[in-house]
């Protein structure tokens, strides 16, 4: 299913954390976020998973507005994996996979065998078959984190949202978990810091700053030396994958971007962080 994004205000606080965004990822497509800290991804997903309401514009599902839906109904849609990782829950992992499953059940309903079977689907992807038992609490961070992903995709959704979803893994999770997403060709909004990830999973990047979409397109349009230093502040080259031809972005570790080492963007990063 198609989700669009469609002139996007959302007001925190009383400023605005994002402004007049629009975007589309279409049916199938893998649409990424990225932008520096602060840019408003998570607030703009919160958006798409109704967990913020926007101020002005709306966000629609196949055309349909979601706020003209009941929240069960975008639930069977619509699956997130939000930063709030929650991490003290008293479930054990077949519990919390299984709450994936509420939006199809009527109250108090108990599991039948359609449930445990995408339970069960769904921890084989993320590679936790057998950790149903577990404590959820007692877990490693990346451990919660698949966990959390199963809970997303036993809920079979449509759409899948997933707010930085590499965070805490190893190498080796984060590429099956490309992988697995690159494969399962689902409608798909995702935010990422690392942009080789964003490079070689995405379809087409837009590129957040201070809450605004400042670029659009395919990774190759998007990820230029020039927006690389004006938007992220660091001195980057782009070159071709060796073994993929995705781009590839070598960044410069030693200097931050700027005419100047002291100067530029990595000045300005520096003195707003407090830490001369
Ligand atoms: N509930 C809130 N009330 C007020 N301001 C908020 C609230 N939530 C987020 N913000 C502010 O909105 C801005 C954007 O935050 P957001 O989490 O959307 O950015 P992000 O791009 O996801 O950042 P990061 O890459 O650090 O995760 C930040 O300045 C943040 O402090």
């Amino acid at each position: 299913m198609r989700i669009s994004i469609d002139d996007v205000t959302v007001t925190l606080a009383g400023r605005d954390i994002v402004s007049g965004v629009t975007l589309v990822a279409a049916e199938g497509e893998i649409a990424g976020l990225v932008g520096p800290n602060g840019s408003g991804k998570s607030t703009l997903l919160r958006t798409v998973y109704r967990h913020l309401r926007p101020r002005t514009g709306r966000v629609l599902l196949a055309g349909r507005d979601i706020r003209s839906m009941s929240t069960a109904e975008t639930a069977r849609h619509i699956a997130a994996l939000p930063q709030e990782r929650g991490g003290d829950f008293e479930f054990t992992v077949c519990e919390v996979v299984a709450m994936g499953r509420s939006p199809y059940k009527r109250a108090f309903a108990g599991d039948d065998a359609a449930d445990h079977e995408a339970v069960a689907d769904a921890l084989d992807q993320v590679g936790l078959a057998g950790y149903e038992g577990r404590g959820f609490a007692a877990l490693s961070g990346g451990e919660r984190q698949r966990v959390l992903l199963a809970r997303a995709f036993a809920q079979r959704p449509d759409v899948l949202v997933l707010d930085e979803p590499t965070n805490h893994l190893d190498v080796q999770h984060q590429v099956e978990l490309l992988a697995l997403l690159r494969a399962q060709r689902r409608t798909t909004v995702i935010s990422l810091h690392d942009l080789n990830a964003a490079a070689s999973l995405c379809d087409r990047l837009h590129v957040l700053h201070e809450g605004a979409v400042v670029a659009s397109g395919t990774p190759r349009e998007v990820l230029t030396p020039e927006l690389l230093a004006k938007v992220f502040g660091v001195r980057a080259a782009v070159v071709e994958h060796p073994l993929t031809g995705d781009p590839l972005i070598a960044f410069d570790h030693r200097e931050p971007a700027g005419p100047h080492p002291s100067g530029g963007a990595g000045r300005a990063f520096v003195s707003r962080s407090g830490h001369p």
